[in-house]
């Protein structure tokens, strides 16, 4: 099916695509940079400028590409998501993180006979209540202590989103007053490592898990719970303390009640809420804590300007619908297989991690809405670290490796921290990789650079090679006006839905992640293989090897 979409795309990239050199459309086009960018300045969020100039793209392949908005259907099912449709059918279920975020104060979205927008608006009052409680300090641990450290118990979409966010907003939280800690991973060392720094008479535990049956967070909340009463003062009431310490955010009730959290302790969201877009749900949780319930509502309300963007924008002004379209050129066209997340800002250290998970558990799919085998590229490898740190790490395959890999740049205009000359330091490196990037630089500006520096013919006919960038490597560059609760609320919606428009083109569900389930299983029936005597044999010889070699080996 979408082989016929992209009939005309191909036929352009074989006779005018594939040649296209940035360099020379500049050259040629002095409006490059005017017609190929959108720069637009939301309410809240302030100003964001998508410059999607330094790409392989003329103005007819642009005009293919936004055709694809229309043949593939995507505002159909843009607004099929929006008004909770269930558009996640291999589970049943609406997508709705977008009821979450819905500011409008008469909303009403349908699921199942019921007004989500309602629900999630109870959740956030409780929130909001909770929150205020634990920051002002009327809330106690069982000595009558304030809380001072949260320690949230949570993996995949239940870690993430806070870790990112938690880290992108620390501008706007007191660490003296409450400090955060996540613990994700099944390895001890994570959780042993947080008890050293946490004191259980002012610790509050979250655990946080969707369907609270996933392995590595339950079995730490246990852990966790364990480690909390054997530090409990002899004669403490263990029901009430815990009722103190411990808090859920589930969608399941009757798990979270059988772990021992009470109801009213337990922050409630919804199916229609996906792992990895929960993080504007009850999962914000240890979000709010940190800066608070009001600039949690304006990570929202961040969020809910690019949701309008997205619905109303026409498309060639649509940030997501432009994002997408672009990955889309080069995954399925030029065949680039990753694509690179760059923030030019130290607390988005996690941005890319984040959208690791956003991303390919989203469109990581072969199998298409019919059930069958695609015959092309879908979802992007994501990866990457903040600047200037990858420049020197990674920079270097980018410039001159023999992959192609298209970038996102990300940075503020104005930094939370302007320490002296680091921030222009910081954005002139943005500038000029983008630049370098593009231009590269030719044997002959190699040659007369070592000329002028008295470099020998013979030593430059030996070192030029290797000094030559061919260029042409096309990058996105995303300003904001400055890195606040609403403009990371808005770009991390950019992000969302720049990956759901690439799932609607890929005829893929972003929605499901089944690929999730195997090694899950798999784990469950080693683990009791790794405990009882004796040696394996029931898998294959490599698999074998491995249990035997660790049973014969540890002091289990
Ligand atoms: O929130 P939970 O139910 O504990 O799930 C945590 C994570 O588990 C799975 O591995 C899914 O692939 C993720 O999408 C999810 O975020």
């Amino acid at each position: 099916m979408v082989k016929e979409q992209f009939k005309e795309l191909d036929q352009h990239y074989q006779q005018v695509g594939k040649n296209i050199n940035i360099k020379e459309e500049f050259k040629n086009n002095a409006n490059r940079f005017k017609e190929f960018s959108v720069e637009t300045k939301f309410e809240k969020s302030g100003l964001f400028l998508l410059d999607y100039s330094k790409n392989r793209i003329n103005k007819q392949t642009m005009g293919l590409l936004l055709n694809l908005i229309d043949s593939c259907k995507v505002e159909q099912f843009r607004n099929d998501m929006f008004q909770g449709k269930k558009i996640n059918f291999t589970e049943d279920r609406a997508v709705l993180h977008t009821a979450l975020r819905n500011r409008d104060p008469n909303a009403v979205i349908m699921v199942d006979g019921e007004n989500v927008v309602k629900q999630v608006r109870n959740v956030l009052l409780k929130m909001r209540s909770f929150t205020d409680r634990v920051r002002s300090g009327t809330w106690k641990g069982y000595s009558g202590k304030k809380i001072t450290d949260v320690v949230n118990i949570g993996i995949g979409g239940s870690d993430l989103g806070p870790v990112m966010v938690c880290n992108a907003l620390k501008p706007y939280a007191n660490d003296k007053e409450l400090r955060v800690h996540f613990v994700s991973n099944i390895d001890g060392t994570h959780m042993a490592e947080t008890f050293k720094v946490v004191n259980p008479e002012t610790t509050l535990f979250i655990v946080a898990s969707k369907t609270f049956t996933t392995q590595e967070t339950i079995t730490n909340a246990l852990t966790a719970r364990q480690w909390f009463l054997s530090n409990l003062p002899k004669g403490t009431d263990e029901k009430l303390a815990i009722a103190q310490h411990f808090v859920a955010l589930s969608t399941n009730e009757r798990e979270v009640t059988k772990f021992g959290i009470l109801v009213e302790n337990m922050f409630e969201f919804w199916d229609w809420v996906g792992g990895r877009y929960s993080v504007w749900s009850a999962i914000g949780l240890p979000v709010a804590l940190y800066i608070g319930m009001d600039r949690f509502e304006e990570f929202l309300a961040g969020a809910y300007e690019m949701d309008t963007h997205f619905l109303l924008a026409p498309k060639h002004q649509n940030l997501p619908m432009i994002m997408a379209l672009m990955g889309v050129w080069y995954n399925n066209f030029f065949g680039f297989e990753t694509n690179a997340i760059l923030p030019y800002d130290q607390y988005m250290n996690r941005f890319p991690a984040y959208f690791q998970q956003g991303d390919m558990e989203s469109n990581g799919k072969y199998i298409n809405r019919e059930g069958q085998s695609v015959d092309y590229s879908t979802g992007p490898i994501i990866w990457g670290e903040p600047g200037t740190n990858g420049q020197h790490a990674f920079y270097q395959l980018i410039h001159q490796g023999r992959k192609v890999i298209p970038c996102d740049f990300i940075a503020p205009v104005e930094s939370q921290n302007p320490l002296g000359s680091h921030h222009p330091i910081l954005l002139s490196n943005f500038f000029a990789q983008t630049e370098a990037l593009m231009m590269g630089k030719t044997r002959e500006q190699v040659e007369a650079e070592l000329k002028k520096d008295g470099v020998s013919a013979e030593r430059i006919a030996e070192i030029a090679p290797h000094k030559v960038f061919q260029g042409n490597r096309p990058t996105n560059s995303i300003m904001i006006q400055k890195l606040t609760p609403h403009s990371l609320g808005a770009l991390v919606a950019l992000y969302e839905h720049k990956i759901f428009v690439q799932g609607i083109i890929w005829n893929i569900n972003s929605f499901d992640q089944w690929g999730v389930e195997l090694g899950k299983q798999l784990a469950k029936s080693i683990l009791p293989e790794l405990t009882t005597p004796g040696q394996v044999s029931t898998h294959d010889s490599s698999t074998n090897g491995l249990i035997n070699f660790f049973k014969t080996h540890s002091k289990l």
